[in-house]
Formats: structure tokens, C-alpha cells, sequence
């Protein structure tokens, strides 16, 4: 680890390639779940993952997150956090300095919380599990910092003493959150935590993410294909499409002002009260992963396709200040560098 400058982003991913390798018949096909990708998160935001169902962005919080599994494998690019002006490359990293990391810099609440909570043993024990090695007191006031803690995500103290299942779907979603927030950490990555829920617990829950964020100013990466959640709680939005970003800016100039035309689509898409004009689906389907198209991905189904986008991939170039947009349409000249493919 080198020290470096509190200002800069606190996870910064270049170029990063995560690919499943699969077998079929004798066979080895690549999913090439996340191809090519960059991204910076800034101190103090939350930023905002979306696009359609299999477009990859839960492969791309789990290689940032470092849970990575076979058969998905790293093949190139790099993930570096910035914790408390520490600097570490995850992939140059021991399983030991990131299991060091994990919930007191960096925490992951899952899709669903019976993942993280253990089901055969009393709530107080999955915090004296994941917390008390990394918040330096003895017992009985971790244990009063973890009651006050459960207040933030308005919880009562007695919720300490249940089985996991003696709880309901909204209280342990919010267990899950305050077993990532517990420790402050400077980055949550969130993958749809708050999907399985009904409109009105998930309101209360993201309100409640976002009261956290706003009291601990830690970072956060927020991964759902609902654009109103991210309109009501992104400050910044990263569009995927088929494994690549394709658009990235301040949410509301997304919102206000879309240039990729799948981003458009996406808006556009959004019931909206008291609207009479019929909502079109996009033509077509979004390509498979292991034989995605040449050139642009998105142009088999693109209104604005030409020639060029079925030859050249787009460079994920800036359009205006802090807008970043992946389409020749946009930007007729900016054609990405190939990817370094190490021999
Ligand atoms: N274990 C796996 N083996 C092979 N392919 C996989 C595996 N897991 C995911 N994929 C493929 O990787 C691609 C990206 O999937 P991923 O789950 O990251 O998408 P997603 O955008 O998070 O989708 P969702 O919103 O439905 O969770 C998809 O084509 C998916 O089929």
C-alpha cells in the first residue's frame, strides 16, 4: 500500500475484463460478462449501475467487490481502492490484505439478506462475527455502538435476540445494511437490495440508504435495472449494455438529457402519471455474451445505426463535462483503443 492525496476517486476501475469460461460439448465459450470497462467512484456519492436484466452489472460489482468465482475469471484491467489515503490494487492483492478490507473499508449487501445473516443463529452473533475484529472496544460497548448503530436503519434493540427468520423481509434488509454500514466503511457496493421488497418497505429502505450514506459520507456503487430508484437516489448513473458502460453522467443530466439512443430508449420506457402515448419496446433482443456482435453491441437494435458502428467499437469518450457516451452517433469520431490481451 502507498499513501496517496484524500482526492482522488475511492475505487477507480480501468479497462476491466471479466469473462466466464464455460464448457459445452467439449467446448469453451467465454461470457464476456464485463468487457472493457472503466469507472471511477468519488468520495461521498452514490453511483448508480443500470440497464436491462444479464447486461452484466452484478459480474461487475462482484469483480470490484474481489468475489470472484470460477467460473468467472479476471482477464485483464484493474481495480484500485483509495481507503482512507491508502492506495491497493486489488488483483495485485493477497487473499489476506482484501479479507483485511472487507466490511471495515469495503462492505457488499447482496441481492436478498438471508445471505449475509445466518440463519441458524440470534442477529447479535452475525454482528460480533463480521464487526467486532474490526471496531477496536471491548464487548459490552461494541454491543451498545451496535444497538446505537440500528437506530440509523430504524431498528429496535430487540431485533438483536431473533432468529433471522423470526423477522420480516424489510427489517432484514435493513439488518443487511447496517452489517455493511456497522464498521463505516468508505465503499458499499449494493446489489438490488432492495428488489424483493413491496414499493412501500422499499421506499422506507431506500430512504433509510440514503440518510446512512448522507450521516457516514461513505461511497456507495447501487446496482438495480429500476431507473426510477436510481432517479430518486443516484447521484451519478453508469448505463451498461451488453457488458460495457455506454453512458455515464450526473443522473439528472442523464435523466434530462440522454444521448445514447439505448438510454433514451430506457427513459423513455418510464410510465409516467396521466401520459397517454403508448410506451414502444425496443426491436429485437439483447445479444448473447459468448458471440456478441462485431463492432458497436447495441447496433443490431439501434435506430441510429450506420455503417461504421458494425465495424468499429466506440470509444467511452467525454461529450461534455462529466458525460461520458459510447456511440458513434454522439460522437462520430471517437473509436476505442483495442483492449491489451495479455500473450
Ligand atoms: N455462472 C455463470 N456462468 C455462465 N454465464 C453466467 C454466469 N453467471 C452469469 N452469467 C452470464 O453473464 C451475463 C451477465 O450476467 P449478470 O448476472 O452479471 O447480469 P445482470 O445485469 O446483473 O443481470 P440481473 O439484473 O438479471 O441480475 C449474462 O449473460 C449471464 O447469463
Amino acid at each position: 500500500m502507498t499513501t496517496v492525496s484524500q482526492a482522488r476517486p475511492v475505487v477507480e476501475v480501468s479497462r476491466l475484463r471479466a469473462y466466464y469460461q464455460t464448457h459445452q460439448f467439449g467446448v469453451q465459450r467465454d461470457v464476456r460478462a464485463v468487457d472493457d470497462v472503466s469507472l471511477k467512484v468519488m468520495p461521498n456519492e452514490i453511483y448508480g449501475l443500470a440497464g436491462e436484466s444479464s447486461c452484466g452489472k452484478s459480474t461487475l460489482i462482484k469483480t470490484i467487490a474481489g468475489a470472484i468465482r470460477p467460473p468467472l475469471k479476471v482477464q485483464g484491467g484493474h481495480v484500485v481502492f483509495n481507503f482512507g489515503g491508502r492506495e491497493m490494487d486489488l488483483y495485485q492483492s493477497t487473499p489476506e490484505a482484501l479479507d483485511a478490507i472487507r466490511w471495515k473499508h469495503l462492505s457488499y449487501v447482496m441481492q436478498g439478506s438471508m445471505g449475509v445473516l445466518n440463519p441458524v443463529r440470534r442477529v447479535k452473533h452475525s454482528f460480533v462475527d463480521f464487526a467486532y475484529r474490526h471496531i477496536h472496544k471491548p464487548m459490552p460497548e461494541f454491543m451498545a455502538l451496535v444497538r446505537h448503530h440500528l437506530g440509523r436503519v430504524h431498528l429496535g434493540p430487540e431485533v438483536l435476540e431473533a432468529f433471522p427468520h423470526e423477522l420480516s423481509g424489510g427489517m432484514r434488509q435493513r439488518l443487511a445494511i447496517a452489517l455493511a454500514t456497522v464498521c463505516k466503511p468508505e465503499l458499499i457496493i449494493a446489489d438490488e437490495p432492495t428488489t424483493a421488497l413491496d414499493v412501500i418497505v422499499q421506499k422506507g429502505v431506500l430512504g433509510m440508504i440514503r440518510e446512512v450514506q448522507r450521516e457516514l459520507k461513505t461511497s456507495m456503487i447501487f446496482v438495480t435495472h429500476d431507473m426510477a430508484v436510481h432517479a430518486h437516489l443516484c447521484d451519478r448513473l453508469g448505463v451498461m449494455y451488453a457488458g460495457r458502460l455506454i453512458e455515464e453522467g450526473a443522473t439528472r443530466d442523464i435523466f434530462n438529457h440522454p444521448r445514447h439512443p439505448y438510454t433514451t430508449h430506457l427513459i423513455a420506457s418510464l410510465p409516467r402519471i396521466g401520459s397517454t402515448v403508448a410506451i414502444k419496446a425496443l426491436e429485437g433482443a439483447p445479444p448473447n455474451l459468448a458471440d456478441p456482435p462485431k463492432g458497436c453491441r447495441f447496433h443490431p437494435r439501434c435506430p441510429l445505426a450506420m455503417d461504421i458502428c458494425q465495424q468499429q467499437v466506440p470509444a467511452f469518450a467525454e461529450v461534455a463535462p462529466g458525460h461520458r457516451v459510447a456511440c458513434f452517433a454522439v460522437n462520430p469520431v471517437a473509436v476505442a483503443e483495442p483492449v491489451e490481451v495479455a500473450a
